[in-house]
């Protein structure tokens, strides 16, 4: 009998697949990094085809691992990285141009001119986000105007535009699903998260032609069936939901002022805030946490650039460590207050600062700075920004009783102690560091009958360890306030 469900992750770092038994225990996983590209200062792009390539190789290579067959799997449930935005030819299914990276900041001076003529405040209150390069629609708006015969194309209704659950589920399909989910579509600038449709007034203003754009869809939803030529038998696409999006849910945060924070390529901290729509003062984004049989649960944002992407830094540039891991050895070494401070905007800053030109820094180096010093310095720094969006968050009115981390640094507990040190926050690892996988195959689960609602969530989730501050308050503020004197700095630069 057709009972597992296969979970597939497209992260920014590496594509992964679990498959699920039922009670949504972790049966197999296979994973696959993929490449960054950066073609010029602050672009960041993807092969599509090494996406897709990675993601079905991860799915045969889970079922062989298993000894299943596509028979055996019920459904399939998607989460991706959100923002990074395809353009393709309907007819063809090429894709024109790399996927744009959420990352990618080379949109920052249209952002910025729109800005000045007056746009902001009504795109913010349509869409919860803010006029960013990091939003999905000034990176549409690139590919149209830059991709020779794109705008053509596209007014002739010949090309599809969507972000990686779209292309994905336009892969698995053999082209013949055009669709997202809403999660994925609250990411683009050009979705209204009060009607939960795509916006006209903002497909006017970004100048994008309604006819890119895929049908919106509920998180756990009737997404479409893989093409057979794939795994031998069409299975079922039961549920697509955003990372951190199926985080929150992983993490079970699943009432009002529960939340969360992924520690993988980025951070992304969650707030669930209900049926309500939070207005940050703050500069922290409102999203939508997900949306089943049609009635969304919003959430409030703080999005970091560079968590996990300081550490691939250190391997793949610095060549100071063989492997992520290897940071947590080197870190031991170095009392907090010796550290050196790095500021890794290397793609600007996100929240709460929003700066996307501001550039990387490291102050008070000496003589006797070396790969332990950096190190902390790059762990360090992922805390300093954790501690940022608390912070507005508090000045939001929110105060966290505690915090549940996931994703890939949450391994690596040097890291934990020192979140829960410099952010003066109590912190709780779950059982897996692989939440959103989780999340998404719950949904698939939910679509399948095999839970009845949310709730069911509480079931699977299980507390790992608690991270308590050690250090005293003060030396926390004295090492914040060393953050934030250099973030000063180099945003006045
Ligand atoms: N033990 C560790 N210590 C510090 N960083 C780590 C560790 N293990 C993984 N990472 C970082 O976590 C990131 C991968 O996390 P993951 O959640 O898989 O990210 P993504 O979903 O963005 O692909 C990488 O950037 C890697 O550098
Ligand atoms: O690749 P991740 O897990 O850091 O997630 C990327 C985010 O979805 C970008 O918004």
């Amino acid at each position: 009998m057709s009972e597992y469900i296969l979970a597939i992750d497209q992260g920014t770092t590496s594509s992964r697949v679990i498959i699920y038994n039922r009670q949504l225990k972790a049966i197999t996983i296979a994973q696959q990094e993929v490449e960054l590209i950066y073609p010029q200062p602050g672009w960041v792009e993807q092969n599509p085809e090494q996406l897709w390539q990675s993601v079905y190789n991860c799915m045969v290579t889970a079922l062989k691992q298993a000894q299943l067959n596509a028979t055996d799997i019920a459904a399939i449930a998607i989460t991706n990285q959100r923002e990074t935005s395809l353009l393709w030819h309907k007819c063809t299914g090429k894709t024109l141009y790399n996927a744009i990276v959420w990352q990618d900041r080379r949109t920052a001076q249209t952002c910025l001119q729109l800005e000045q003529q007056g746009h902001l405040t009504d795109i913010q209150q349509r869409t919860g986000l803010r006029l960013d390069p990091y939003f999905s629609a000034t990176k549409l708006a690139w590919l149209l105007d830059n991709i020779p015969d794109a705008r053509v194309a596209a007014d002739n209704a010949e090309l599809c535009f969507g972000t990686v659950d779209s292309y994905l589920l336009w892969r698995l399909t053999a082209g013949k699903v055009h669709a997202t989910d809403a999660t994925n579509a609250s990411r683009t600038l050009l979705f209204n998260l009060h009607t939960q449709e795509w916006d006209p007034k903002l497909l006017s203003l970004f100048d994008i032609p309604d006819s890119l754009l895929g049908e919106i869809k509920d998180n756990a939803a009737e997404f479409g069936y893989t093409d057979t030529n794939l795994f031998g038998s069409a299975i079922p696409i039961f549920a697509m939901i955003g990372d951190q999006q199926a985080a929150l849910l992983g993490q079970a945060c699943i009432t009002p002022g529960m939340a969360k924070s992924t520690y993988g390529t980025g951070c992304f901290s969650m707030l669930n805030t209900g049926s309500k729509v939070f207005i940050s003062q703050q500069q922290l984004i409102s999203t939508l946490a997900w949306r089943l049989n049609a009635k969304p649960t919003y959430a409030l944002e703080g999005s970091i650039f560079m968590a996990g992407a300081i550490v691939q830094w250190l391997r793949d540039k610095l060549g100071i460590i063989q492997q992520a891991a290897d940071t947590e050895a080197l870190a031991q070494q170095v009392p907090y207050q010796q550290s050196e401070l790095l500021i890794p905007a290397f793609t600007g800053l996100g929240a709460p600062y929003w700066q996307p030109n501001a550039q990387a820094a490291i102050f008070g180096m000496t003589r006797n700075t070396g790969k332990a010093e950096l190190a902390a310095a790059a762990l360090l720094s992922v805390c300093y920004q954790s501690r940022d969006l608390l912070q507005a968050m508090a000045a939001d009115g929110i105060a966290l009783d505690i915090l549940r981390v996931d994703g890939g640094m949450t391994e690596n507990s040097w890291f934990l102690q020192a979140l829960a040190d410099i952010t003066q926050q109590p912190l709780q690892r779950c059982h897996t560091a692989e939440t959103s996988v989780l999340g998404a195959a719950f949904l698939a689960g939910l679509q399948l009958g095999y839970f009845t609602d949310l709730s069911d969530i509480q079931q699977v989730w299980q507390a790992n360890q608690q991270y308590n501050p050690k250090i005293p308050p003060l030396q926390a503020d004295s090492l914040y306030q060393r953050w934030q004197d250099g973030v000063t700095a180099i945003i006045n630069k």
